[in-house]
């Protein structure tokens, strides 16, 4: 298996442990609230969580902030502006923008896994201006144009 272990600076202002990968193959680490107090998510309601985590990420590549599956399952809690993406050149607190799309209360607490990090590498392009696109099968057929079945 070839997976990288690429150094990343980080600064940690948290009350937490550094975010670590769960099992020998995950994509992403685990980022925690870091919180005076806990914040109560009303029914279609969205926060700003704080992690108290600074990155410098090297040079061509990201970080994708992607919501937790049992979250959104059990507690319908779920990321606005999934997936997140934190830039290379980005110096800020990395922060986590849940909404509860529950019918219920959702109170997030000090410390709780409230979305996964993963790291990317990204390719920039420039543009190549045309007056044609290649020809294809699928042509500008979208949108379940291939079907259901
Ligand atoms: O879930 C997120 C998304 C973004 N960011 C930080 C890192 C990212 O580099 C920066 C800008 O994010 P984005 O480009 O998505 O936001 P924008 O609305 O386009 O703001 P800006 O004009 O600052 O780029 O905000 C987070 O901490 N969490
Ligand atoms: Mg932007």
């Amino acid at each position: 298996m070839n997976t990288t272990n690429l150094p990343v600076k980080v600064i940690n202002q948290s009350k937490h442990v550094l975010p670590s990968y769960q099992t020998e193959h995950s994509a992403g680490m685990d980022l925690r609230a870091n919180l005076e107090a806990p914040v109560i998510l009303k029914p279609l309601q969205r926060a700003l969580i704080p992690t108290g985590l600074f990155i410098e990420l090297p040079e061509g590549h990201e970080a994708q902030i992607r919501p937790r599956s049992g979250l959104a399952y059990k507690h319908g809690i779920s990321i606005v502006n999934s997936p997140g993406t934190i830039d290379a050149d980005y110096r800020g607190e990395i922060k986590v923008l849940l909404v509860n799309l529950s019918d219920q209360d959702f109170v997030v607490e000090d410390g709780e896994r409230v979305a996964q990090m993963v790291v990317a590498r990204y390719e920039r392009v420039t543009w190549a201006e045309a007056e044609v696109l290649t020809d294809t099968e699928r042509g500008a057929g979208g949108y379940g144009s291939t079907g259901t079945k």
